[in-house]
């Protein structure tokens, strides 16, 4: 049997990064996925975006929805001040696993939590497990069905504090609808979109930056 996307992702970083350096781990895999094989990371598009809001934000405690092969991961982390933590939430088990080795290759094992598991049974455990109080800035990458429930349980657990940023992947394609008419006519969000492009394509897409006001 053959090798699978993730661990071909994996090998390219292991061939052409540079262990401990997190900005040649992003390079790698943009190379592989723009010129071998396409995959779904947030991408160099996006990927800028993300890094300007993260660069705002200055966060210390951050939670990502959707692992995968943890480009967005490092890239994240990567931004972070020292004693900042960034908890990345991955449900499929093979690509945790891929996802831990590309941690490792980056050298961020020390500021990331890769939690295995379904967001709806591990967002109401993770003050308790994690000691978390509220978050600063998360990351919605996951199932695109699952945004919109996701963002009411963080509301609910009383994760989000007036000033908490959602930054959403995806909003146009594959698309979040239910997701994205709530953030933008809640008096509870401050909604920004910033218009983009499906990783590594020409098709439209977007991210979505909303502000939670408490
Ligand atoms: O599907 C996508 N991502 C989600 C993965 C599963 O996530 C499952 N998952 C991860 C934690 C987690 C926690 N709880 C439940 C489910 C949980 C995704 C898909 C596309 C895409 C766009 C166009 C296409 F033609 C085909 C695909 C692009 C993206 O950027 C994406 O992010
Ligand atoms: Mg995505």
């Amino acid at each position: 049997t053959g090798s699978t996307r993730p661990q071909r992702i994996l090998r390219a970083v292991q061939k052409n990064a540079t262990r401990g350096d997190p900005c040649s781990v992003v390079k790698a895999i943009d190379d592989y996925c723009r010129h071998k094989e396409w995959a779904m990371n947030v991408g160099d598009e996006k990927g800028c975006i993300v890094d300007s809001v993260v660069s705002e934000v200055k966060p210390t405690a951050v939670l990502e929805l959707g692992t995968y092969c943890a480009y967005s991961t490092v890239r994240i982390a990567s931004l972070l001040s020292p004693n900042a933590k960034l908890i990345t939430l991955e449900f499929n088990s093979d690509y945790a696993a891929i996802a831990r080795e590309v941690i490792a290759w980056a050298g961020l094992q020390d500021k990331i939590q890769l939690v295995e598991g379904a967001s709806g049974e591990w967002i109401p455990r993770l003050k308790e497990e994690f000691g978390i109080e509220t978050f600063d800035l998360i990351f919605l990458d996951h199932w695109k069905d699952r945004y919109l429930p996701d963002t009411k349980l963080l509301e609910k657990c009383g994760l989000l504090r007036p000033g908490t940023v959602l930054l959403a992947d995806n909003v146009i394609c594959p698309g979040t609808p239910d997701y994205l008419d709530y953030v933008r006519n809640s008096q509870q969000y401050k909604s920004k979109f910033f218009k983009s492009h499906l990783e590594y394509t020409q098709e439209e897409d977007g991210l979505e930056k909303s502000v939670f006001l408490g």
